[in-house]
């Protein structure tokens, strides 16, 4: 006879959906599934969630407290979701360690430890189950992995040390992560140290700052001999520390300090386009976006109102574009995808994807430096299938390579980790202002994608060269660059990111 849910002992009432023990069959194991630890514990393998049956009094204390009183009668049942299982340890007296992060608001998890005395220690099943459990809680995510963590002290309100030493740390630490801790001392500090970085000692650079850290990590990784191996190798993470933390929103879905701590611990290896711009003579790598025109003045010419927070961008946008701000300049586009209705297929064709659960890329040779440039550089002449077409009144040209470039601008909603495109959106400056306004709104309610004056196309490559302005703002990554021509092609999967599907933005799609 079926049990009601009331009587079901591995129904948690505080975790909606199912937590039913899949079956041996289901999970594909031949373990089992229910480990009975004494008389009134046991430990059952769930579809997502490790479900604790304790009877003891006082069992789950911690889950029903709150300032130290004790509300309501407690469910023997609780559920962990495996997301949050951050290890476990059997010792040879039989002592089973589960350490996991638990929930304490919506936005913070700590790590906590459960123990429990097995009744029958050394046994061949409880380490079998052990097992299972810890493969169930990383899936095809690697275990103890060694990161580099790289700390920028002065990121964001320069408060990065405190919430890495709080929030971060224990949870990494307890899921056993092998840490070599750095802070960065000055400009360019990281670049050196990717630079010198041992590859073959960690799996993971991981920056406790801002946007900033990351591009100079991709940047050192780019100027090695190696530099193809280092780059897939090392998978580069953001744990949000600094003002922009765009890279957090898109891997690790979001950017409390101690989530993406976890989303770090179970992030799946995945590969990440990068882009490559030429300058004068100066090549770099970019991973965020390049941009000209309102977005670049706006972020960038705003420092004098930092004081406004995150307000300080859209202020520094109205004011642009209630004036009607024009950046002429001339434009070449290698475009790959043209139409929105063909980029939204090819979206969509990857979203049904599983999870990628392994990085199957070859491992590129020891000498393997950065791909040639297929379009040569901004020094070269224009590729003979390119055309140069004047942008007399262009208001913003925007290229993307995330989805979220901060937390209420989604902005390049079809950009996909490794499709080897570029998002490229370029939008009039003359455009009338209720218009622009909408636009404005629509990136925060995921409505700009389908306007009809926004240009979106998926891109390999592109120039541009900006005209009839003495000087101006071109941004790159969220960094100043010189306000002069520059051109920018993309590298399919040449970086590494830890991410949370392995082959998806944690952004809304198209
Ligand atoms: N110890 C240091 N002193 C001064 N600058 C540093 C130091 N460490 C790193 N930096 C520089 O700080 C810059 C910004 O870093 P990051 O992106 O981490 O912070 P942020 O708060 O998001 O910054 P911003 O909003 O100014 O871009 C980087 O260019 C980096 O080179």
């Amino acid at each position: 006879m079926a049990l009601t849910v009331a009587e079901n002992p591995f129904r948690d009432p505080s975790v909606a959906g199912s937590v039913a023990p899949a079956s041996a069959e289901q999970s594909g194991s031949a373990v089992m599934e229910t480990l009975s630890v004494t008389r009134d514990v046991s430990l059952t393998l769930g579809t997502d969630s490790l479900v604790v049956l304790d009877e003891r009094p006082h069992a789950h204390e911690e889950d029903k407290s709150f300032c130290g009183l004790r509300f309501g009668k407690q469910s023997p049942t609780r559920s962990i979701r495996y997301h949050n299982i951050l290890w476990a340890e059997l010792l040879d007296d039989g002592e089973l360690f589960i350490q996991y992060a638990r929930p304490i608001s919506k936005q913070v998890v700590r790590p906590t430890i459960i123990g429990y005395k097995l009744d029958k220690p050394g046994s061949a099943e409880a380490k079998a189950w052990k097992e299972e459990l810890v493969k169930r809680a990383y899936g095809g995510s690697q275990l103890r992995k060694r990161i580099k963590v790289l700390i920028n002290p002065f990121g964001g309100q320069g408060t990065a040390v405190n919430i890495y030493n709080k929030h971060m740390e224990p949870i990494l630490r307890a899921a056993q992560c092998e840490l070599d801790v750095e802070q960065t001392t000055h400009n360019g500090h990281a670049v050196e140290i990717a630079e010198k970085l041992d590859i073959e000692k960690y799996d993971v650079v991981a920056c406790v700052s801002g946007d900033g850290i990351p591009h100079e990590v991709w940047n050192g990784l780019a100027n090695r001999p190696d530099a193809a191996r280092a780059l897939e190798k090392i998978a580069v993470a953001q744990l949000p520390g600094g003002s922009g933390n765009a890279m957090s929103l898109n891997f690790n879905g979001t950017v409390s300090p101690s989530l993406a701590a976890l989303a770090v611990v179970k992030g799946l290896r995945t590969p990440q386009d990068l882009v490559s711009v030429t300058q004068g003579d100066r090549r770099i790598l970019s991973f965020l976006s390049q941009s000209v025109g309102i977005v670049a003045e706006t972020d960038l010419a705003t420092e004098h109102l930092r004081w406004m927070g995150s307000a300080r961008f859209t202020y520094g946008f109205l004011v642009r574009l209630l004036k009607k701000t024009v950046y002429p300049a001339d434009i070449a586009v290698k475009v790959e995808y043209a139409t929105k209705d063909a980029i939204r297929k090819v979206y969509r064709a990857e979203a049904s994807k599983p999870p990628r659960n392994h990085d199957d890329r070859p491992l590129p040779a020891a000498d393997a430096g950065l791909p040639t440039l297929q379009y040569g550089t901004i020094n070269d002449p224009l590729p003979e299938d390119w055309a140069l077409v004047p942008h007399d009144h262009l208001g913003n040209f925007y290229a993307g390579k995330l989805a979220w470039m901060s937390p209420d601008a989604n902005f390049f909603p079809a950009a996909l980790p490794s499709d080897g495109c570029m998002d490229l959106v370029r939008i009039r400056g003359d455009i009338p202002r209720r218009k622009a306004l909408g636009g404005l709104l629509a990136v925060s309610n995921n409505t700009f994608f389908d306007l009809p004056d926004v240009d979106y196309q998926k891109v390999l490559a592109y120039r541009i060269i900006p005209k009839n302005q003495k000087d101006g703002y071109i941004s790159i990554d969220g960094e100043r660059v010189p306000f002069e021509p520059f051109q920018a092609e993309v590298h399919r999967g040449l970086g590494t990111v830890l991410s949370k599907s392995g082959h998806l933005y944690e952004a809304v799609g198209v």
